[in-house]
């Protein structure tokens, strides 16, 4: 492993090729004999630190039309919080399903699951059929795996019956010094950030693109009203941006003036903090509060002149559902791709059928999705919202700050990286956007 690192560092990637891949590396892990580890307690008591280990693995054995790579960052996503505590469900269960799926497949289901679902680092290898990419490029990979065997999936990959989300849904996944992909999961290192910059974006750029921008999603226009719940966190950082590039208004929802003050830096006018505006949707358990609603559309009206959002910008679920679907505009859309709070929704229909809204359910993005997305990032149209960056070692401690909502914008993690700051190699981009890309830094 060190003769790959330093051959990396040195810039010697023609040299990559012709290294040994170990037959092992170290990997951030979940075990499956640790699955009921935190039974009997409350969902923000379990705490990712007990569940995350870091273990020396067998490097996987390499399949056709897939990739190894050397993992030199990688950042936590919320799928790495939902596995470390298991929940809605184990992810071993996926593993298990993947492994009866093929024979390619079986290496997948394994007693441990190496997790994570973002990553920047080196092309090792690649397998039979793949000619697109090389050992020794630089490249980040987006976490859509899938083969493209069915025929549902050939006009949006997206919809193909065996998607799955990598290192979620697959093994040997990007917290780890190594990972392998599918080939058609890589992309270019966009060439004006560090290791864990790059890292950074991948996941939630791509997803939130496809919910807001793509015609796949609410296809944002010029002039449209967004509100975006979360705005300075992994998704809504990056919503906030594509609102802000695309000519619409981000109306954006956070809960401290720390973060009402980073939707500033992005650009954002219109902020609602939620804490203290102290909006209570639920009255109890079962029963929600419609005045609320009223109060949350009318604090949102004030600050946009009469305005109602055209696009919901939907993930925290269960809370905020029935008020997302009260403010939308007549004839608007809620467009959601998570249920952070709770996956069982509640509203008013009424409010849906009467003033012909509609619901989107989005999901990651196909490859031409999260290619753009990518391509947004190393054109330095859209930038990283990096805030903290841990250790390989210290991955439950960042996955503890995502699953307790104390971070800003995306967490990285050092894989083989010794040190934050390298890997630029466009020196020039990066001055004309140092500022945007520190922008989440310290906060
Ligand atoms: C990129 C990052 C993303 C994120 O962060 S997303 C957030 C994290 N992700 C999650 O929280 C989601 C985790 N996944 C899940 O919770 C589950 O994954 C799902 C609820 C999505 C699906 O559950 P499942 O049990 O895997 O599948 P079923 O579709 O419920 O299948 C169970 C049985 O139900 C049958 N079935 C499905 N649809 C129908 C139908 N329309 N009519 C009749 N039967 C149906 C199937 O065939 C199967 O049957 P049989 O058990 O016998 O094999
Ligand atoms: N389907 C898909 O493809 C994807 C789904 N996801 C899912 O989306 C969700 C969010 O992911 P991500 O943005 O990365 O996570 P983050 O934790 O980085 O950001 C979410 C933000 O939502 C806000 N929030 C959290 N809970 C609530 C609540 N109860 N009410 C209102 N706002 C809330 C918080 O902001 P604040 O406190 O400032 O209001 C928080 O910062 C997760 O469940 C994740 O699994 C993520 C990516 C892809």
């Amino acid at each position: 492993m060190q003769k790959i690192l330093d051959a990396i560092l040195a810039d010697e990637l023609d040299a990559i090729g012709s290294l040994d891949v170990p037959e092992t590396y170290r990997g951030v892990t979940v075990h499956a004999d640790e699955v009921e580890l935190f039974q009997g307690v409350a969902t923000k008591d379990k705490d990712p630190r007990k569940s995350l280990h870091l273990d020396e693995v067998a490097t996987p054995e390499l399949g056709p039309g897939e990739a190894l790579v050397a993992v030199m960052a990688s950042a936590i996503n919320y799928n790495t919080v939902w596995t470390s505590i298991f929940e809605p469900m184990s992810t071993f269960g996926f593993l298990k399903r993947y492994g009866k799926s093929s024979p390619e497949s079986a290496k997948h289901d394994l007693p441990y699951h190496v997790v994570g679902s973002d990553l920047a680092g080196v092309v090792l290898r690649t397998g039979p059929g793949v000619n697109a990419w090389q050992p020794g490029d630089r490249v980040v990979a987006h976490c859509l795996d899938v083969q493209l065997e069915h025929p549902d999936g050939h006009s949006d990959t997206m919809l193909d019956p065996e998607q799955r989300i990598w290192g979620f849904e697959t093994n040997f996944g990007g917290l780890a010094e190594v990972a392998l992909v599918k080939a058609n999961q890589l992309m270019p290192m966009p060439r004006h950030l560090t290791w864990e910059e790059a890292a950074s974006p991948g996941l939630v750029n791509s997803t939130a693109y496809r919910q807001l921008v793509s015609t796949n999603g609410a296809n944002l226009k010029q002039g449209d009203t967004v509100l975006i719940w979360g705005a300075s966190g992994g998704l809504g950082s990056y919503a906030t941006q594509f609102a802000l590039n695309g000519g619409a208004t981000p109306i954006c929802v956070v809960s401290s003036p720390e973060k009402a003050e980073i939707c500033r830096r992005m650009g954002a006018d219109l902020i609602i903090d939620r804490s203290a505006e102290g909006f209570k949707f639920w009255k109890d358990e079962h029963e929600q509060d419609p005045k609320e609603w009223k109060r949350l559309g009318a604090k949102i009206r004030e600050l946009t002149g009469g305005d109602d959002p055209d696009i919901v910008f939907e993930h925290p679920g269960r809370e905020t559902f029935g008020a997302s679907v009260f403010v939308t505009k007549r004839g608007g859309t809620i467009v959601t791709c998570a249920s952070t709070s709770g996956f069982m929704h509640q509203y008013d229909n009424r409010y849906l059928w009467m003033n012909l809204k509609r619901i989107i359910g989005s999901h990651f993005a196909n490859y031409r999705e999260a290619w753009e997305a990518n391509r947004l990032v190393a054109k330095g149209k859209i930038h990283p919202t990096l805030s903290k960056v841990y250790s390989l070692a210290d991955t439950g401690q960042a996955a503890y700050d995502v699953h307790r909502n104390a971070h800003q914008g995306k967490v990285g993690v050092l894989c083989l990286a010794p040190e934050e700051g390298l890997g630029v190699l466009d020196h020039d981009l990066r001055a004309a956007h140092l500022t945007e890309i520190n922008r989440f830094r310290g906060v």
